[in-house]
């Protein structure tokens, strides 16, 4: 049988990850598929630099509308990144009845909608397998491998830069910049790293998960979102001394009232085994009724293993392009009709326990001042940790961890706290999540 076409558009990082490992295992990925699978046209501006990449025998070209003219290309993989031109060519490529296969989680969780209802209007497939967690093939075993369970969480390391800022910061002391640049060396991060410091292509993975776990409408807009940039040395040390890990989670659950959605800096009992996942390494947590809790671990981001979950995109689509198309797995775990439209709940009403540091006048009745706020509000501690001040020092840091209250309550407590004349700092306020 004919070898499947496939159009490169934007031959960086992952796209020459993608070129060179399918030219690598292409006897092994034939057997697999059934057939051949060969990249016969690329794109990327830099042409001469594309045609060093890929030498003899492919089309290269400046203008990756050339690939989407191109009658001959089955499918079209997107490696362009961005969210403007990668929509339109994808769109465009659907139009003209290609699969797409693309690594962009930016435009799945943004558009994802409006892609996957023009996919099904032509009767094609468009693969992200890439776009989440890189080479950990998760959204194979949400849409697929889970299907029997009622899922009721997820959550994940899901940035190998700011899991690799924060691994490298902990445990070689260096700083914050000088370990950014060595990810964006490294090919980990995003054109704009400012995606990944801020926790936005983390809140991009989760709400793809999120929509697959629940069989709802991709919301990144509905995401709350924080990053690492104002995490403070301070906070990781008095974390480790409680037992605790700082990690950028990423976290989905439902609840009774609908789903919480939330990327942010999170207290992990180091005892377990996601507090434990170092470097650009990626983990997902997933907690099904039936299956219990699963884990899956492996590099989520970078060339080669980005590559892989892309030529197992190809693979399935190259297997599948025949089928009837209501035969295929939908793009989001449930059919079409089945996706449901419960809401993604306002951060106010999200459930969480949480870890505060206060720096207070070290005098007495100030931790019962505090304290009795939180009693007010309801709000039940689980441990305290108070600094001894050094000689002559007439102010100290108070560490509180709380039981599970409602972020809009905490909202409220803290403002109360923060009035105190005895409290004289903005008081640090991180989750922090026991996973059990
Ligand atoms: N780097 C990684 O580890 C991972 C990246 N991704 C995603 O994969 C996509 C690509 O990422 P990278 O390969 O890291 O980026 P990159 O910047 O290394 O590669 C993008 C390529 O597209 C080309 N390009 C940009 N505009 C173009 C245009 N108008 N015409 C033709 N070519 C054009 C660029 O020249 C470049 O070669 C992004 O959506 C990213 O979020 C997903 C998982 C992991
Ligand atoms: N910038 C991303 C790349 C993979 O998605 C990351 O650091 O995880
Ligand atoms: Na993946």
């Amino acid at each position: 049988m004919k070898a499947i076409k496939v159009g490169l558009l934007g031959i960086g990082t992952v796209g020459s990850g993608t070129f060179n490992v399918l030219r690598r295992n292409s006897q092994e990925i034939r057997g697999r598929a059934g057939r051949g699978i060969e990249i016969t046209m690329v794109s990327r501006r830099n042409v001469a630099l594309a045609k060093q990449i890929v030498g003899e025998g492919v089309t290269v070209t400046a203008d990756p509308f050339d690939i989407i003219r191109n009658p001959e290309i089955d499918i079209v993989v997107e490696t362009i990144g961005g969210c403007d031109l990668a929509r339109t060519l994808v769109l465009e490529a659907i139009a003209a009845g290609k699969h797409v296969v693309t690594a962009n989680k930016a435009l799945v969780a943004v558009h994802g909608t409006e892609i996957f209802a023009a996919a099904r209007e032509k009767g094609v497939m468009v693969a992200f397998e890439a776009a989440v967690a890189g080479g950990i093939p998760i959204i194979k075993a949400l849409r697929e491998g889970l299907t029997a369970n009622r899922i009721e969480w997820i959550a994940g390391i899901i940035n190998g830069t700011t899991n690799f800022i924060l691994s490298e910061m902990r445990s070689k002391g260096l700083d914050f910049a000088t370990v950014l640049k060595e990810a964006q060396r490294l090919g980990y991060a995003e054109s704009d790293p400012t995606f990944d410091v801020e926790g936005v292509d983390a809140a991009h993975k989760l709400t793809i998960m999120s929509a697959i776990a629940f069989g709802v409408p991709v919301q990144f807009d509905k995401a709350h979102v924080e990053g690492i940039s104002q995490l403070q040395a301070a906070d990781i040390k008095y974390a480790e001394q409680l037992g605790y890990r700082i990690k950028l989670l990423g976290l989905t659950r439902r609840r009774e009232k609908g789903i919480e959605l939330r990327v942010h800096p999170t207290l992990v009992p180091i005892t377990r085994l996601i507090a434990n996942v170092e470097g650009a390494m990626n983990a997902v947590v997933v907690q099904g009724d039936a299956v219990g809790t699963t884990l899956y671990y492996g590099k989520g981001a970078g060339a080669e293993p980005t590559a892989s979950a892309i030529i197992a995109d190809l693979v399935d689509i190259t297997r599948l392009h025949t089928a009837d198309p209501d035969h295929r797995v939908p793009h989001l775990a449930f059919q079409p009709d089945a996706i449901s439209d419960t809401a993604i709940l306002p951060m106010e009403d999200v459930l969480s326990s949480y870890y505060l540091r206060l720096r207070v006048a070290d005098e007495a009745g100030v931790l019962s001042s505090i304290t009795t706020i939180l009693a007010e509000s309801d709000i039940s501690i689980d441990a305290v940790l108070q600094r001894e001040s050094a000689d002559g020092e007439r102010q100290t840091d108070l560490i509180i961890l709380t039981h599970e209250t409602s972020e809009g309550g905490m909202n409220k407590a803290l403002a109360r706290m923060q009035g105190l004349p005895t409290v004289l700092a903005p008081i640090v306020r991180l989750r922090k999540e026991e996973l059990a």
